[in-house]
């Protein structure tokens, strides 16, 4: 039996959920895809533990990897990540994160702002999330006059980080009650995906550029091959086109190219898609490669950019850095040491913002304009944006 086709009836978006750990990220996830599933408006429910599936999440109680969902609403369909709040892994955050139009920005109204919901709202800036609407969970169990005070508080830390704190839809809702069916609860997550999607725009898609995807995840499909995932951030793709993985240094041929399981004719920049890769063996690609179309980017390792630097309250440094030092740039779902220099005098304290030359361990393709997170010894310490790239090799 052949598998259906997807069908291109809505405007597609990427979204999902962060905020610091046990907030209530991947229970609102499988809420949302309960109560819409439910309205049949489209998308099949997704429980609690086929969310959260590894042995070690279930063990923990905590989500380790970034796990997709698919559901629809009247106007859109949408990829939603669930990504991990637990500092340890920061890292998968900010590679679901680099792929996102709009956030959901889970908050207990029982804990309030805490340090990760900060870290994550600095970094979905700084990987160019432009929209992120609120999520105040547990409010079921939160007293509302506290409730208030957490609200006014996530305002501020959106502010705070240019987001626009005081228009920001926020939306008190509780995951746990809405998985039990009670109409309150169900209809605050009705009332939560109206804002999402009234208050995250459609992005404007450059499907006419040479198709560009950073792999977000690799995996082997027995008897087919590698297969490669991640949203398209520029161009098209259709089974036969050539193409090259950067990173890998491979050419191939996509060989096949499906969304959440189902066939596509074409896949355009947004989408969130599994691309067969032929011949290319499972080891070759990794996270952090990016697949284009040949010929149409040249990697490189020396740019500029400017660097905020962390204040040691927002959990940066203690001591400034200066030349030679070498952190780990975040840079789409890339990680990759780099060595910094600004100049021979040059110093940045926590809490600076500076201009600084970096020289990458691997050529990446790189533009102006393209943000990036600095972290060391896992944590955050620095926010940049890509100023120039230099055609040195
Ligand atoms: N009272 C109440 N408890 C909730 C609600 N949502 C989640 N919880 C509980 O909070 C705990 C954490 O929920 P998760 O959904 O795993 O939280 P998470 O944000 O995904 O956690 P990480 O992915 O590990 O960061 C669980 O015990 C949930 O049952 C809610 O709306 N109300
Ligand atoms: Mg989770």
């Amino acid at each position: 039996m052949s598998k259906q086709t997807y069908v291109r009836t809505k405007p597609h978006l990427n979204i999902g959920t962060m905020g610091h750990v046990d907030h209530g990220k991947t229970t609102l996830t499988a809420a949302i895809t309960k109560v819409l599933s439910e309205r049949g408006s489209g998308g099949t429910y997704v429980p609690f533990d086929r969310i959260d599936r590894a042995p070690e999440e279930a063990e923990r109680g905590i989500t380790i990897n970034i796990a997709h969902v698919e559901y629809e609403t009247e106007t859109r369909h949408y990829a939603h990540v669930d990504l991990p709040g637990h500092a340890d892994f920061i890292k998968n955050m900010v590679t679901g994160a680099a792929q996102l139009d709009g956030a959901i920005l889970v908050v207990s109204a029982l804990d309030g702002v805490m340090p990760q919901t900060a870290e994550h709202v600095l970094l979905a800036r700084q990987v160019g999330v432009d929209h992120i609407v609120v999520a105040l969970n547990k409010a079921d169990a939160g007293d509302p006059e506290l409730t208030d005070l957490v609200e006014l508080e996530v305002r501020e830390l959106l502010s705070a980080h240019g987001y626009p704190g005081e228009s920001t839809p926020v939306v008190r809702v509780s995951g746990l009650r809405a998985l039990d069916g009670d109409p309150r609860w169900t209809g605050a997550i009705e009332a939560l995906l109206d804002a999402v999607d009234f208050y995250v725009p459609t992005p404007v898609r450059y499907t006419d550029a040479p198709f560009l995807l950073p792999v977000e995840n690799v995996l082997t499909i027995t008897g087919r091959g590698t297969v490669v995932t991640g949203a398209i951030e520029r161009g098209t793709v259709r089974v036969g086109d050539r193409v090259e993985v950067l990173g890998a240094d491979v050419a191939t041929v996509v060989t096949g190219v499906e969304t959440f399981g189902k066939p596509m004719e074409v896949a355009e920049a947004g989408d969130n898609v599994a691309l067969l890769l032929r011949g290319v063996p499972r080891d070759a690609v990794r996270r952090g490669h990016v697949v284009a179309a040949p010929g149409s980017v040249v990697p490189r390792r020396h740019f500029t950019a400017r660097v905020y630097v962390l204040s040691t309250d927002e959990g940066g440094r203690r001591t400034p850095v200066s030349t030679g030092y070498r952190p780990q740039f975040y840079i789409r779902t890339a990680d990759v040491v780099g060595d910094v220099d600004l100049g021979l005098t040059g110093v940045a304290r926590p809490g600076d913002t500076v201009t600084m030359a970096v020289e990458l361990g691997r050529a990446l393709p790189l533009e102006p304009g393209l943000g990036f997170a600095i972290r060391e010894g896992g944590r955050t310490v620095g926010a940049g944006t890509v100023t120039t790239v230099s055609d040195r090799p």
